[in-house]
């Protein structure tokens, strides 16, 4: 009982069992010291004194002296089976380390140098070793006593009795053996304190040098937390998990991809075994056999090796950040404007900047940067085409359409086209600086460029219809820059749904390609109720049917269009395509372009409601001769302008001469009046010739009537001579030479004609005179200047140039004078001009006096 309760545990021992003890082993021996010894340690002798302790709590006045003889003898058991060397070396040794751990952990000892701790670790460690000796003697005795059977007595009894004995012969061999497995632990502790004491010294000395001046608290602080605090350090660099790893032992492998650090780089394989544990098995077996403090110690120089050559710093790996390509403020350069909305424009400038970052899409501007761009474009940013006018719910789409985006040859075109064909090609001659600018040759006549007739490569800046496969390609309504609309009046049109730079390419036009006949044959058939055609001229006398065909077919026309449809040969073959006009499309803008309308028939005409201010009101082919007109009269105004300064000049030195406030355009005006009043007076003439002559004979009235006609020219010409002057020469001698002769030939055939005739014409004088009346009183706003006064002072003059008609144009004078008071009066002196001219021609006609 008492046996069983002595192995049981390791309760406190007595003090005075201690004091005993520390008598033996040291004088002054701390009983504090002792105390934690016998606390640590759980041998034989703290069995039995707790025992004999227990025994002496039970009955502690009985048995004093006897407790006291047990304690002596339960002293010489401990010693009992050994021989007396053995027992003198075995106290030597635990008395030396005693002595020495009991100096050590002395308070009034003074400060232990930090060589002399490295030897307490090693006196616990044999303290350690000594405990399992014990507790294999113990055992060994226990046996001992099983053999002899079961005796009562205690075990100190036991041994104190055995020592007054001979010992048996078994008894003999068993001391042998316990003898030979003493020695042979005394060596294992041997050996084990010099490796404790030689790994001591390295900590010791990496201790040293990691703090060179301690103070007086690290001094006192043992080498236990020095060791333990760099553990701490040490883990504390490798995290809490590589922690964990390291303490678990387990290996990176096992762990969770899921609780990996993303951003630190994984340890390779070699520097796993710096924090890995150690998977030798003699340091598992010492670490679970060996007390805390070697294993601490061990732990120490473990991290100290690690401290020493500490592994690299773990390089984080960041993840490459990912910037959206898309979005509000994507992009945030500050030169860069928008995006060119030309293909061909954008490549070149991705040509430019090989070496930068692929453009991002960004729709605004970021705002940073807002106030910059006010100033710089004036406006602060440009919606994007795809949020800018989406089209109206509800829209109706087009169901009879049937789309091809190529042309396709219908019938005999195919053959035809073919067996006509002439591969035009014409070679570029651009230069890399210029890039197939405005002034490409190719682009002048609508050659489209590639790879066989232009060395500029992307460079080349007239590729239209490739630039039109790109974004056929690409894909996307917003791509193809194009969509359908519902218009109010004319049918389905087209709208821009982002903007294009002017002659941009927009659209192809593209269809079923037929020849003229089979045209006319839907037209007659297939297209005969029809109130929308799309039908345009093509190539070779073909005809493009867009029934069938691309987007294109529903532009609507326009007298004002925006854009322009235009036919270019591209690898030699004809296609058409809308571009954008000078101007530019913005977005959301309709797409128009002028038909030049062929309605084929009468039939077919179709009013026009494209509500521009010029249209023609019918879709109908352009009016040439108009445009013509219009053109060449726009160019004799600029001209004017451009000479009005010259004539402004000369008019100046003119006006000199000329009388007052007369200019250059009164001039003309006077010209003109003087022609007109001419035109009358002949008209006069000829009426009242013709009233003349019908009581004359022919012959007379013929000559009559030539004489007049001769006389009038001359005083209109004589009145012409001082405007001529000023003016231009050849045109009043035009009038002079070729108007009456025309007129008197005129007159002349007039003449020769029979009475009838002459009477026909006179119920059409009245008529006539009606009519020309109408001339002058459109004149008579020009003449209104002259006026009837001028027009006296004209005949004056031209009678001033004869000195004889004078008395008589006084008289006609005074009488005209006296009667004309109008225009029309002016008219009824016309008559009575022949008569003076008669009389002049009379004079100054040489044919007249050769006849
Ligand atoms: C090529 S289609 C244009 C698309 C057509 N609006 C549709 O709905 O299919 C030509 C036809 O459109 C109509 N159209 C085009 N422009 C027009 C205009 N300015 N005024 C009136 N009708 C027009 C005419 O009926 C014409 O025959």
């Amino acid at each position: 009982m008492e046996r069983s309760t002595g192995l049981s545990g390791a309760s406190p021992a007595t003090p005075a069992t201690l004091a005993d003890l520390q008598k033996h082993t040291h004088d002054h021996a701390d009983t504090s010291m002792t105390f934690e010894y016998t606390e640590q340690l759980l041998t034989p002798e703290n069995s039995r004194s707790e025992t004999s302790s227990n025994n002496e709590n039970a009955s502690h006045e009985e048995k004093p002296t006897q407790r006291r003889r047990s304690t002596r003898v339960t002293r010489a058991s401990l010693r009992g089976g050994l021989r007396p060397d053995d027992l003198v070396g075995a106290g030597k040794h635990n008395g030396s380390s005693l002595e020495d751990e009991n100096d050590q952990s002395l308070p009034g000892h003074g400060e232990p140098s930090v060589a002399e701790k490295p030897k307490r670790s090693s006196s616990s460690s044999a303290s350690h070793l000594r405990h399992s000796i014990a507790v294999m003697e113990t055992t060994l005795w226990a046996d001992e006593q099983s053999s002899l059977g079961n005796h009562p007595m205690t075990p100190e009894t036991q041994a104190s009795e055995k020592s007054s004995q001979e010992p048996p012969a078994e008894d003999v061999t068993t001391s042998v053996q316990r003898r030979s497995l003493r020695k042979r632990v005394e060596q294992v502790l041997a050996q084990d304190e010099k490796k404790a004491q030689e790994k001591v010294t390295t900590i010791v000395e990496a201790v040293k040098e990691s703090s060179p001046k301690p103070t007086r608290r690290s001094s006192r602080l043992s080498l236990l937390e020095k060791a333990s605090d760099l553990v701490d350090r040490a883990t504390s660099v490798l995290g809490k998990r590589s922690r964990d790893q390291t303490e678990k032992g387990k290996d990176s492998g096992e762990r969770r991809s899921g609780l990996r650090p993303r951003n630190v780089v994984a340890p390779s394989k070699e520097e796993q075994p710096v924090s890995a544990p150690t998977s030798d098995p003699l340091s598992k077996k010492r670490r679970l056999s060996e007390s805390d403090l070697p294993a601490a110690v061990k732990a120490a120089g473990n991290t100290t090796q690690e401290v020493t050559a500490p592994a690299p710093p773990p390089v984080p790996r960041f993840k490459r950040k990912r910037w959206l390509a898309h979005g509000l403020y994507t992009g945030q350069e500050r030169e860069d404007g928008p995006p060119s909305q030309s293909r061909s424009r954008n490549r070149r400038k991705s040509q430019n900047n090989k070496n930068e970052a692929p453009p991002q899409r960004r729709l605004l501007p970021m705002p940073m940067f807002a106030g910059e761009r006010l100033l710089q474009r004036g406006r602060d940013f440009q919606l994007p085409f795809d949020v800018f006018s989406p089209l109206p719910p509800g829209q109706p789409k087009p169901d009879e359409w049937r789309k091809t985006n190529k042309n396709v040859f219908v019938g005999d075109a195919g053959s035809i086209w073919r067996a006509n064909k002439h591969i035009d090609l014409s070679n570029c001659m651009c230069t890399e600086e210029t890039g197939c600018d405005e002034d490409c040759q190719n682009r002048h006549m609508l050659y489209e460029c590639d790879d066989g007739n232009c060395r500029l490569g992307p460079d080349c800046g007239n590729r239209s219809f490739e630039e039109l496969k790109h974004r056929a390609k690409a894909g996307g309504k917003y791509n193809v820059g194009v969509e359908v609309i519902k218009t109010e009046d004319r049918g389905y049109g087209v709208r821009s749904n982002r903007t294009f730079e002017p002659n941009q390419v927009i659209v192809e036009y593209t269809g079923e390609i037929i020849t003229q006949t089979e045209c006319e044959r839907r037209m007659r058939t297939v297209y005969k109720n029809n109130e929308c055609y799309y039908l345009m001229y093509f190539d070779q006398n073909m005809i493009i049917d867009a029934t069938r065909g691309s987007i294109a077919r529903f532009v609507n026309h326009s007298c004002e269009p925006n854009c322009r449809m235009e036919k270019w040969t591209v690898a030699g073959k004809p296609r058409m395509a809308l571009f954008a006009g000078d101007r530019g499309i913005m977005t959301g803008e309709e797409l128009t372009y002028d038909y030049n309308f062929d309605p084929y028939s009468q039939k077919n005409v179709q009013q026009c409601r494209c509500g521009a201010s010029n249209c023609r009101g019918i879709l109908g082919p352009r009016p040439r001769e108009k445009d013509r007109r219009a053109k060449e009269q726009d160019e004799r105004q600029k001209l004017a302008a451009l000479k009005k300064p010259v004539i402004k000049r000369k008019a100046s030195t003119v006006l000199g001469k000329a009388p007052s406030g007369v200019t250059k355009n009164r001039k003309i005006l006077m010209t003109k009046a003087v022609k007109a009043g001419v035109k009358k007076a002949v008209a006069r003439a000829r009426a009242s010739v013709s009233k003349s002559t019908s009581a004359r004979s022919k012959q007379a009235a013929t000559k009559s009537a030539s004489k007049t006609a001769k006389a009038t020219t001359k005083p209109l010409a004589s009145t012409k001579a001082p405007t001529t002057k000023r003016t231009s020469k050849p045109e009043p001698t035009k009038t002079k030479i070729k108007l009456p002769t025309v007129k008197a030939t005129k007159a002349k055939a007039r003449a020769a004609m029979p009475k009838k005739s002459t009477q026909t014409k006179t119920p059409k004088t009245p008529d006539a005179k009606s009519a020309k009346a109408s001339v002058p009183t459109k004149t008579t706003s020009k003449l209104n200047r002259p006026s009837a006064a001028t027009k006296a002072k004209i005949l004056a003059a031209a009678k001033g140039t004869n000195s004889r008609k004078r008395p008589t144009s006084k008289k006609e004078e005074s009488k005209g004078t006296s009667k004309t008071k109008s225009p029309g009066k002016v008219v009824k002196q016309i008559p009575k001009k022949p008569q003076r001219a008669t009389k002049t021609t009379k004079t100054t006609s040489p044919r007249k006096s050769k006849k």
